[in-house]
């Protein structure tokens, strides 16, 4: 089926033999293709095809997710138009898979029906500020780091048709089912915890994903989600599977699933997008999030959602308020079912805040963060408006976030030797020289749809709750299941926050290996809630993100000929399951080899991960700091932060947001809340003695 081509000498003369009528009519039938979907989705809504959600959802799923605006249904059509468009002509030129990624960014879709799918260009205006959605940051590439722009990629994508397709084997058939997979490598946890650090490494990580990486699910016009099973658990008949599904079969050993009744794991593909060039080309998926790790979860993606969030005085954002307590607003219509059956509807700058309620306490206390500083930036600076307000919180807000994560957050999961080695490592005085325009800031789909997942690893399935007296409070601690996609503790139980942000800064994580907590493999006690791991398999595979051995090479590592080569990196009981499920070394999903890879070889560093994850990871975390001209160490630019403000800014700390934004019960900390000692030893020090931002270097004279 491949070419026998070199695909480096693929002719040019054949990319200009390619009629102009061919691109046209191709053009035109990429389009129609759309154009027939669109009808099967009016019929799938009027049969009630379609996975249950409304505004105001009920209780959720581990599988969850949410879809934002209509805006990337538009730039996702467009793009699937072009796809469909390549695949046709594809087989009208006869181009083989590894053909067709090299020849079809060369054929313009200039002259075709689907020209005005081609990018606008961006007019910047200098601003002291950033742009809500990452525009005008770079300033020769205006769109890098965009929300709705595509992720980069680390290595050429491998689809099975070379265009959308999601990886083959290597010997050309499919490669095993991705729950299959799941099943024969995930084990339950035991004692598996890591107690070097706390599980606010797990939710803060959490938190910074929302910030700088969505993918959201492919939705209909009307924002509803094909189903991709029937409400049974089981396969749609063809004529019924909308052309995004991709279920996942449940074959007839699942212990859980198939013993159940249920055939089929509900999977719906990813929104995919176009690059900047107007051409032909193959599937690239969407980050519907700025890429840039700018507080886009607290602020939102675009300026519509910002305004939205704001409250229009005093530079404050909007609140809602449950007896006393400054929770998230809640969506219009959500207002009278504030309760656990249906689940609150918190509004924040990312879809996900509810995901579970760990992560809303921590988005909730950044929140009160950012009003707490308009309010003292109003009180040193009666003359600002709402605008100033509003942006120079922001702005600080934004630099803390940016220092917690370079100077703590990182550190813990990556180890010091990596931070030095990667040049992550942040200067402690002075300005920081990172900037350089020439990188690309955007996240690469390597990281967000396969290595990065790892830390799901890290998830416990019980969360503790520590009382006021921080000791343990059994009766209130909970399983995540209850409550995915649910945050409803906020408002029901006055003392959840306060005794979350003890929990996290106590109980430690799971390990990043093969053990994961039940909660998200088969969602504990609420049944078939579906499985995180089979999940991320299938969403690597569908990304067309190539194999692990692939990035052995990438990451300066060997590429292994057979399964024994792994041995440097693996133990030889992990080798052993490996091949239980993949045929040859080269079919390893890239986030199955990152998971299994052993870490104890760096762990004397502090890495709660693998090289080829820490690689991969350190190659995202320095781009996403070198690559934006906003970095809150910058100096020398009319956005910098003068060398007193940036000091002070280096005061910051997770441990002061905790103390200064909790519900007034938590006056106890240990300085570094990501750093974590077995259970009993945790140094708790008074807030008092943990250092803070001085605003008085931001009071204008
Ligand atoms: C209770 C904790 C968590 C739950 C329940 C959870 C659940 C999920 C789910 C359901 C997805 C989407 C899967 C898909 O359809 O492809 C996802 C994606 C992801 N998760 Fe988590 N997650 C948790 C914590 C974390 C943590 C701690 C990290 C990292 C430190 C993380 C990193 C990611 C990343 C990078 C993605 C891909 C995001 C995207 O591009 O859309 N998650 N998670
Ligand atoms: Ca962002």
């Amino acid at each position: 089926e491949e070419s026998v081509l070199d695909e480096n000498s693929f002719p040019d003369t054949k990319v200009n033999d390619v009629a102009i009528s061919e691109l046209q009519s191709a053009a035109q039938q990429g389009l129609q293709e759309v154009q027939d979907m669109i009808e099967l989705e009016k019929r799938l809504f009027s049969e009630g095809l379609i996975s249950n959600k409304n505004k105001c959802p009920g209780r959720r799923n581990v599988l969850q997710k949410k879809s934002s605006s209509n805006q990337s249904r538009q730039k996702t059509v467009g793009a699937l138009s072009i796809v469909e468009a390549s695949k046709k002509l594809q087989k009208r030129i006869n181009l083989s898979g590894k053909e067709a990624s090299k020849v079809l960014p060369k054929l313009s879709l200039r002259n075709t029906v689907l020209e005005n799918t081609c990018p606008e260009s961006i007019n910047c205006a200098m601003s002291k500020y950033r742009s809500f959605d990452g525009s005008c940051n770079n300033l020769a590439n205006p769109s890098w780091g965009q929300h709705n722009t595509i992720f980069q990629r680390l290595l050429p994508a491998h689809y099975a048709n070379g265009i959308d397709s999601p990886r083959p084997a290597s010997d050309g058939g499919e490669l095993l089912n991705a729950r299959e997979i799941s099943n024969g490598i995930i084990r339950i946890y035991g004692l598996d915890e890591t107690t070097n650090v706390t599980l606010a490494v797990m939710s803060f990580g959490q938190f910074i994903t929302h910030d700088i990486t969505l993918s959201e699910d492919f939705t209909f016009e009307n924002g509803s989600s094909p189903a991709c099973c029937d409400s049974q658990g089981q396969l749609l008949p063809s004529i019924d599977l909308h052309p995004q599904c991709l279920p996942i079969e449940i074959s007839k050993n699942d212990q859980l699933y198939h013993f159940n009744g249920i055939n089929c794991m509900s999977f719906t593909r990813s929104k995919v997008g176009v690059d900047l060039s107007c051409t032909f080309g193959i599937a690239e998926q969407l980050n519907s999030n700025t890429h840039y790790l700018d507080g886009s979860q607290i602020y939102g993606s675009d300026v519509t959602i910002s305004n939205n969030l704001r409250s229009g005085v005093g530079g404050l954002m909007k609140t809602s308020n449950i007896d006393g307590r400054e929770l998230f607003p809640i969506a219009p219509g959500c207002e009278n079912q504030i309760n656990h059956e249906l689940a609150v509807c918190f509004q924040a700058g990312d879809v996900r805040v509810e995901e579970n309620p760990q992560l809303a306490a921590i988005q909730l206390i950044f929140l009160r963060e950012h009003n707490r500083l308009a309010k003292e930036l109003q009180g040193l600076n009666p003359q600002w408006d709402d605008e100033t307000l509003f942006q120079e919180a922001r702005r600080i807000v934004i630099a803390q976030l940016q220092h917690i994560t370079y100077n703590e957050y990182l550190p813990s999961i990556l180890g010091s030797q990596v931070m030095t080695d990667s040049g992550l490592t942040l200067p402690s005085s002075g300005y920081g020289n990172g900037y350089d325009e020439t990188i690309d800031p955007s996240i690469s789909n390597d990281f967000a749809a396969a290595a990065f997942r790892v830390t799901h690893s890290s998830i416990q399935g019980f969360l503790n709750l520590y009382d006021a007296a921080d000791q343990e409070d059994t009766q209130r601690s909970f399983s995540l299941s209850q409550y995915f996609f649910d945050a409803s503790r906020l408002v029901d139980d006055p003392e959840f926050l306060d005794s979350a942000l003890r929990g996290l800064t106590k109980q430690p994580p799971q390990a990043i290996d093969e053990l994961y907590s039940s909660e998200v493999t088969s969602s504990g006690d609420k049944a078939f809630g579906g499985d995180l791991v089979a999940i991320t398999i299938q969403r690597g595979r569908e990304h067309g993100i190539p194999g692990y051995n692939q990035f052995r090479e990438f990451c300066g590592m060997q590429k292994a000929n057979s399964f024994d080569e792994l041995i440097g990196e693996f133990f030889p009981e992990n080798i052993n399951l490996l091949k239980s499920v993949y045929k040859s070394v080269d079919d390893i999903d890239l986030y199955i080899g990152c998971l299994l890879e052993n870490h104890i070889t760096v762990f004397k560093s502090g890495a709660l991960m693998g090289p080829t994850a820490l690689c991969i990871a350190a190659n995202q975390f320095q781009r996403t700091k070198n690559g934006d001209r906003f970095f809150y160490d910058i100096g020398g630019q009319p956005h910098s932060f003068t060398l007193d403000q940036l000091n002070q800014i280096r005061q910051s700390s997770l441990a002061r947001i905790i103390c200064d934004n909790n519900d007034g019960s938590v006056n106890k900390i240990q300085p570094l809340a990501m750093t974590g000692e077995p259970y009993s030893t945790i140094q708790r020090v008074p807030c008092d003695s943990i250092p803070s931002i001085d605003l008085n270097y931001w009071k204008e004279i």
